[in-house]
Parts: C-alpha cells; structure tokens; sequence
C-alpha cells in the first residue's frame, strides 16, 4: 500500500516571519512586566485572565489582531468546515533547566478538546538563549530552531509527538495558542465575562498575591529561600526599590511578610546612589515601566531631551539602609537569585547601560501608551460584548473617540 503523503500523516505547518519584529517585543514587553511563576519548573507564564485581573486588561489589545491573524490561518490550513474557537492564548517564558519530552498537547483527559497547537516564537535561538530546540518524533521538518516572528502549527493529537530541548541560559519566549473545535472551550467568552467583573477606570496596574511572583513556588509557603521574579529582573537592570513607607514598621514587626507588603504600596526606583523622584503605584506599575523602557530604549535614546527633566536625588544613608533592607527580604536568597539573574542573560545579547534621561523619558510614553491602549479597549469592548467575540476594530473606529 502507498505511503500516506507526509501532510496527512504529520499535518503541519511552518511559517516563517509572521509576527513582525515590532510585535515580538511588544509581548517580550508585556512578558517581562506581569509574568507569573508557571506551572512548571523554571517556567513563567503570562495569561489574558492573568492581566484582567491585575488591572492590565488594555494590555490584551495587542494580542487581539494576532489571535485572529492566527485562526484565519489555522482553518485554512488545516481546511476547518467550521469555524474555530480559541481555547488558550499565553505568553510563556523558559528559562534555564526547563525541557520538555515527547508529547502530545492533547495528552491528558481534561485536554482532549485540543485540536490544533500554534507556537510563536517571540525571541531568538543563540541570541536570546541557547538550547531549547523544538523537535517532531516523525516527520519533516524533524527540528525547528526558534526564531523571533516564526510560527509552527500543528495538530495537538499524536500524529504530532513532540519535544523541547532544555533551555541552557538565556530566556526563550513565546506566545503559545490552543484551538477547539468545541465551542464550550471559547475563550473569548471567558475573557468577555472577566473584563466585565473588573472595573476599567484606570490602566494602573495592581498586583496578584506575592507568592503568584515568588521563585522556586515552593519557597513561596515559608518565603525562606528563593526572591521575588519581578525584583530580580529590576536588579539585572542594576535598579533598586526605595519605599519611604518602610519606617512604619517598628523593628519587632519588620517580619519579611509585612515587608513583601511594602511591593504593594508606593515605591521609588534607585540606581547606583540616585533616587528618582517618580512615585510608581506599586512594584507592577514599576515593572511596567522599567519594561516598557527596555523595550524603547533605542528610541528613547534619539529623542530631544530638552523636554524631559530628569529628578534625581543623592540617596541618604538612611535611605540607603532601608534599599538594602528590602532587598534582603525581596532577593531573600542573593547567591540563588544572582545566579539564576546571570542565567536570563545570555552571553551573545548586548547589554545595555541604564540611562536617567531615557528612563524619565520611558515614565512618559508608557503612560501614553497605556491610556492609548485603554481608550481603544473601552471603545472596543462594547462591540466584543455583543458578538460574544474579541476581534480587531477598524482603528477608524477609534479615531472619532480619540
Ligand atoms: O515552546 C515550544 O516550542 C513548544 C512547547 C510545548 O510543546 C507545549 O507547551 O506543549
Ligand atoms: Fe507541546
């Protein structure tokens, strides 16, 4: 009997630059900003519910035109008779130590209503990391090597049994969806009901419990080992958090979870012994921030300063103990938490130097970014309500809001 062809046998699909650059860090951007510790070891994810949650529900709006871009692409490729609906879409982020062996996404019972798998890669293989190779037990392509903008579909059954490589050092990114064919498994519906328990009168985001950001999850229960994911990725930058609310803790009471409490109250950025007068929300709006300047940080570096005062202070010796104290109880385990910061880096990546006048510079367009976001949600969600769908708007639509 002749073989089946290799489509029917290993149904998949590999295309190459179908986000944009631009795109790609975006969602890095969004990643690094609110990601939570996953649901497996040396693993952080970032799902749409995750961001309604925390008050960054404007941040799903980048995801919008893609997932569809995506779903168009599915059912033709695939050649669906009816319409798909989107069961999952997540950011997620592995870092060194993680791998994953030979599956099937649909593997488990309460994931049979998985019927495709797409896979975005938002960074790049050798520059943004090094091992996690994605490879198919059978078939051709065998190997895929990520690369920033490529997509693999594929089906989630076994005729697609696949692997991941472990990730050696740096941090390799992507933007993982699921489609069904079951429409009880909608996400949109999901998301839809979500957004409309959470109020949208600001776009400053509010962090989840501190143990959700808490690294290995299991020093989380005792916070006895481990530090803080969000902190740790301020102190790569060579940033450090001051809070003047510290002194209302007399020394008795200065256990290390009243301290944590400090990450969800005002907070300033130090570098080196500056301070800046900035006053962030909260260690998510300084995340944000911080994040949307990495991500700027070119083009912010062009930009007429002339415009952008930027207010720094020399730190007081005081205010330099309480920066020290903090970050004794946010990167509880300095050595561990070094150790794991050297390993997002990877060695072929260009590092830059923080900068004061492109950061004052990134507390300004974040927030125009932010409220742009915002205002295109609040115009949009009405619409999605009534289709009981998330899709892109004409931006025309927005113009006359605007
Ligand atoms: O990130 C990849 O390349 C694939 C990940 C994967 O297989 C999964 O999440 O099931
Ligand atoms: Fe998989």
């Amino acid at each position: 009997m002749a073989e089946r062809p290799q489509a029917e046998q290993h149904p998949r699909l590999i295309l190459h630059n179908f986000l944009s650059p631009e795109l790609c860090k975006e969602l890095e951007f969004i990643h690094k900003s609110n990601c939570t510790v996953g649901y497996r070891p040396n693993v952080f994810s970032t799902t749409l519910s995750h961001l309604i949650a925390t008050n960054s529900s404007h941040l799903i709006m980048p995801f919008v035109p893609i997932r569809e871009k995506l779903k168009e692409k599915v059912e033709e490729y695939f050649g669906c008779q009816y319409e798909l609906v989107i069961e999952f879409t997540g950011l997620i982020s592995w870092t060194k130590g993680s791998s994953i062996g030979w599956h099937s996404d649909d593997n488990r019972p309460y994931l049979k209503q998985r019927d495709f798998a797409v896979v975005c890669y938002l960074n790049s293989y050798d520059e943004d990391f090094r091992g996690g190779i994605f490879h198919f037990q059978d078939g051709e392509p065998s190997s895929i090597v990520p690369m920033a903008g490529d997509v693999v579909m594929y089906t989630a059954d076994t005729r697609n049994i696949h692997s991941v490589d472990e990730i050696m050092e740096g941090e390799r990114i992507t933007l993982t969806l699921w489609f069904s064919r079951d429409v009880s498994h909608d996400e949109d519906a999901k998301l839809i009901s979500v957004l409309s328990q959470y109020s949208l009168d600001s776009y400053l985001p509010e962090p989840a419990s501190n143990n959700m950001y808490w690294f290995p999850p299991d020093g989380a229960l005792k916070l006895q080992s481990g530090f803080d994911i969000r902190c740790a990725r301020l102190h790569m930058l060579g940033l450090d958090l001051y809070s003047s609310h510290r002194r209302i803790f007399s020394p008795g009471v200065n256990s290390s979870y009243n301290l944590l409490e400090l990450l969800m109250r005002s907070l300033q950025l130090a570098w080196e012994d500056e301070l800046f007068d900035q006053e962030f929300v909260n260690i998510q709006h300084v995340l944000q921030v911080v994040q949307f300047y990495c991500w700027k940080w070119s083009t912010l570096e062009t930009m007429d300063r002339s415009e952008v005062s930027s207010h720094i202070k020399s730190l007081s010796q005081a205010q330099q103990e309480d920066i020290t104290c903090l970050k004794l109880v946010v990167l509880q385990d300095l050595p561990v938490a070094e150790t794991f910061i050297k390993s997002l880096n990877c060695a072929n990546k260009l590092q830059y130097i923080f900068n004061c006048a492109s950061f004052s510079a990134a507390v300004v367009e974040w927030e125009t970014y932010s409220s742009r976001l915002h205002k295109e949600l609040i115009v949009t969600l009405p619409l999605w309500r009534k289709h009981e769908s998330i899709f892109p708007c004409p931006s025309d639509d927005f113009a006359e809001t605007m």
